[in-house]
């Protein structure tokens, strides 16, 4: 058996041409969506991100700001940074990259930022609003993931679901939104003890470790579908996922591939979130 590789660059055109229509709906009316990316510092893998994400903003035509700031800018005026942007009526969305640099307390920032503009979806509010199942804004890598599995036909209801990962950008979000949509889910960690067993029962497998390759073919069960959130930097410079590819697509049904996966859904949704702030600020 072969899987079916999840094309996560064509669904996330597919899902940007959907968005781009509400976004024309808005300018139409005189409202441009606008998303600004707050960077503090130098990391290799945000640069890919943020650089993606004035892309997909250019394609949809929504308003985008980049605010490089350096390494040793201070807490004090990060957070000034961002009140200045939350006061701003051009910007719908609003994101610092994570991390920050070690001076800076990751927690303050994300509090600081309006939850209305939150299009990260990482404010305790709208946190909270994920786990009481009256989503706000859904964190853009669960929310992207989600969307490759419905776009790909896998059904959700019912289905065993397995998490590997407890991150709260990732693995938390994603086991309460597969909650929601009536799985049965299941969230490993680091301290699991015998991993495979629960990968083995898994009919949905979404895996954000951090770890390359950790997830090979014989930890998987037969035609499962395999979502491997991974992005890693080998030595050679090339990506690759968490998941063993060339062993799981052996196994698997579907299987989303590193990169082309889930990567590029992140900037979708997030570009997403961006235009459905907008339309709520405008009260649509
Ligand atoms: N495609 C995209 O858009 C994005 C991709 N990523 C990528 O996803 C991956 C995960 O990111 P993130 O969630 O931020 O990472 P974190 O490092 O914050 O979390 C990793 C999680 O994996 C768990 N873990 C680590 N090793 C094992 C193991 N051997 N067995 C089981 N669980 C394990 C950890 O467990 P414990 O809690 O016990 O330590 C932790 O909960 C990274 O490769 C990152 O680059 C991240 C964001 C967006
Ligand atoms: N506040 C915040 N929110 C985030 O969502 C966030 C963050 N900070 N910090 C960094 C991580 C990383 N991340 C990526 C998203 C998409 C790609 C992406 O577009 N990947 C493509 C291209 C990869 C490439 O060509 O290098 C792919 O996988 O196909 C990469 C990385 C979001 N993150």
């Amino acid at each position: 058996m072969t899987a079916r590789i999840i094309d996560g660059k064509a669904i996330a055109q597919e899902v940007r041409a959907e968005w781009k229509i509400r976004a024309d709906a808005l300018k139409a009316r005189g409202i441009t969506p606008g998303l600004a990316v707050i960077i503090v510092g130098e990391d290799p893998a945000s640069k890919v991100y943020v650089a993606n994400k004035v892309k997909a903003c250019a394609e949809l035509g929504l308003h985008s700001e980049h605010i490089a700031l350096p390494a040793d800018t201070s807490e004090a005026a990060l957070l000034a940074k961002i009140a200045e942007l939350n006061a701003d009526p051009k910007i719908h969305g609003l994101l610092v990259q994570l991390p920050v640099p070690k001076h800076i307390d990751g927690d303050k920032v994300l509090n600081a930022i309006s939850p209305d503009k939150d299009v990260d979806g990482f404010h305790p509010i709208n946190v909270g609003a994920l786990a009481t199942g009256n989503m706000r804004f859904a964190p853009c890598t669960p929310y992207g993931s989600l969307v490759l599995l419905q776009k790909s036909g896998v059904s959700i209801e019912g289905k065993h679901a397995v998490v590997v990962g407890r991150s709260n950008i990732v693995g938390k979000p994603m086991a309460l939104l597969l909650l929601q949509h009536n799985a049965t889910v299941t969230i490993c960690t680091s301290k699991t003890v015998d991993l495979a067993k629960y990968t083995r029962d898994a009919d949905i497998l979404v895996v954000a470790t951090g770890r390359p390759k950790m997830i090979t073919g014989d930890m998987i069960k037969l035609g499962a579908a395999v979502i491997d959130v991974g992005i890693n930097r080998m030595a050679d410079g090339k990506l690759c996922g968490d998941v063993d590819f060339e062993s799981a697509k052996e196994v698997a049904g579907w299987i989303t591939p590193v990169p082309g996966g889930v990567g590029p859904m992140t900037i979708t949704m997030l570009v997403a979130n961006t235009v459905q702030s907008a339309e709520r600020s405008a009260g649509i």
